[in-house]
């Protein structure tokens, strides 16, 4: 049984004032039967795992660098964002591969340096609207994920995110019987991959709100999100939260 996931992307937004949403959120929901995930900015990683006291949220980065330590200015380790408070880290989110052109080899070589740290790689792909219109989505996130999967990939270290770039802050969803098909693909990729594929998490990410939330978690293979915008407000996120713990 996968435990599912509500992971939040604040994205290049929020500074210390920003921290009233942890305490908002985990009030909202002191004791969830869902593993919550907010991955804010590197800056607020440490004053927000102080924030979160001792409520469960888990807290994560949204990127790191391949190495483990060196001559890279501005970059940040996967060792670091763990010192600081992070148990995750996100990569190959597709903003990332559009402006820093990150390949998928890129991201399986964070995603090693990042399990090596003892964080979850949390790895995301998806297709843009070139891409899905011509009709080769299923394979651009084949190739992707076999590209984008370390070797010592486990369901343990490692959850995927299904993020059609075109779906992404549009407020336009793919319909449930293309998430499905894409999870679907995804999970029979995993399965080819590794020894625990049933064991890992497929989160859909892409203008999730409380108000599609509900009919996105009941396809299945959904087994949580990864929201943007709607991550940013407690009272946005926490119903997304709530709807996961229904579905
Ligand atoms: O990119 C996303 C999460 O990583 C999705 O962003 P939105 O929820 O704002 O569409």
């Amino acid at each position: 049984m996968r435990r599912k996931l509500a992971a939040g992307n604040w994205k290049m937004n929020g500074t210390t004032a920003t921290l009233d949403q942890v305490k908002a959120l985990t009030d909202a929901h002191p004791d969830p039967a869902v593993d919550i995930l907010l991955c804010p900015p590197a800056t607020l990683i440490a004053q927000m795992a102080w924030a979160r006291g001792s409520h469960a949220l888990q807290i994560g980065g949204q990127d790191c660098h391949a190495q483990d330590s060196g001559a890279h200015t501005g970059d940040i380790s996967a060792a670091m964002l763990k010192d600081a408070g992070a148990s995750h880290v996100i990569l190959g989110h597709s903003e990332r591969r559009a402006d820093h052109a990150e390949s998928d080899a890129d991201v399986a070589a964070k995603a090693q340096a990042a399990h090596a740290a003892g964080l979850i790689a949390v790895i995301c792909l998806g297709e843009t609207l070139d891409q899905r219109d011509a009709g080769t989505a299923l394979e651009v996130v084949t190739v992707q994920l076999r590209g984008s999967l370390p070797d010592g990939a486990t369901a343990a270290n490692t959850v995927i995110a299904y993020e059609p770039v075109w779906a992404i802050g549009t407020g336009r969803v793919p319909t449930v019987a293309q998430i499905a098909e894409v999870h679907g693909r995804l999970r029979v990729t995993l399965h080819d991959m590794m020894r625990d594929a049933d064991g890992v998490r497929i989160l859909y990410g892409g203008s999730v709100k409380a108000e599609n939330a509900a009919e996105i978690f009941a396809v299945a293979d959904v087994d949580g999100a990864l929201v943007g915008g709607a991550s940013l407000q407690a009272v946005d996120f926490a119903p997304i939260v709530a709807a996961l713990e229904r579905a």
